[in-house]
């Protein structure tokens, strides 16, 4: 069976539980999932699980049928990557070297060329190869959440985690980076999830929506059947309307109750 798919997850911080039976039918290969859901529904925690970062009390995580659990460290590293919400802003290093470091350390291969070309690349594709040589610690959020996904992207792996990758972003940017995940994903069949609080920009980017609250999984599928489910306003607390824009796209409109 290929793709990524988790059974019956149950993951606890010390005695609080808060991944309580999740369940995900297999993600496909070429496909972009968005995780939605409130703060603390326990987005993170699913990416950092499935990342190997945090261990499930219960319950199993599959990737083309093996538990990823049971890969060897560097096989699961060949098979994930994971970029965090919080990055490592503060290193002494530039842009170039810090893109440089993430794609061997995700295994790239060949001479120093050859990688240093796939960094070129993908600052290339990322805008921001005017930043090359500028040191992480000096650029603005936007900036450095545009070098994580850099990182990222230099070197995908088959899993592709995200967690909120465009939350410092502007409407250019966001847009910018979701397309190029997109691009990647479908061109080279990845699985990319990606936590995300805009629920238009999930509608306009996802091929498929997980919405969690408290902890499980309370819809799964496409964006336009689970913004037409009342769960999804009820699960945020708003009254949401899903609308087609005049560009086509779906629009998610929210309002207070
Ligand atoms: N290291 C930790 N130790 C204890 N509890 C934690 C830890 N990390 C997260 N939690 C708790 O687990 C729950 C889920 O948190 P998680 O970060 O997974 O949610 P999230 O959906 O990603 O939230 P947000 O949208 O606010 O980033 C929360 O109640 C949080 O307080």
């Amino acid at each position: 069976m290929t793709g990524l798919a988790i059974e019956g997850l149950h993951v606890a911080y010390g005695r609080r539980t808060v991944l309580r039976n999740v369940s995900v039918p297999p993600l496909r290969p070429g496909t972009v999932t968005a995780l939605l859901g409130p703060n603390a529904s326990g987005k993170s925690t699913l990416l950092r699980s499935i990342a190997g970062l945090k261990r499930q009390a219960t319950g199993r995580i599959l990737f083309d049928g093996r538990p990823i659990e049971e890969m060897r460290l560097a096989e699961r590293t060949r098979s994930v990557r994971y970029v965090p919400q919080v990055y490592a802003a503060a290193a002494r290093l530039t842009v170039f070297d810090a893109v440089l470091v993430a794609a061997r350390t995700a295994g790239a291969s060949g001479g120093s060329a050859a990688v240093a070309a796939r960094v070129e690349a993908i600052l290339t594709r990322t805008r921001i190869d005017h930043l090359a040589h500028r040191m992480i610690c000096d650029l603005s959020g936007g900036q450095q959440q545009l070098v994580a996904l850099a990182q990222g992207l230099v070197q995908p792996a088959p899993v592709l985690l995200l967690d909120e990758p465009t939350s410092a972003l502007d409407l250019r940017h966001q847009l910018e980076a979701l397309a190029l995940l997109r691009a990647i994903t479908a061109a080279d069949g990845h699985i990319a999830v990606v936590a995300l609080h805009d629920l238009s920009l999930a509608a306009r980017h996802a091929d498929r929506v997980v919405l969690m609250d408290q902890g499980a999984v309370v819809a799964d599928g496409p964006p336009a059947e689970v913004f037409a489910d009342p769960v999804c306003g009820r699960t945020y607390g708003v009254e949401l309307v899903a609308e087609t824009s005049r560009r086509g796209s779906l629009m998610i409109d929210a309002a207070l109750p």
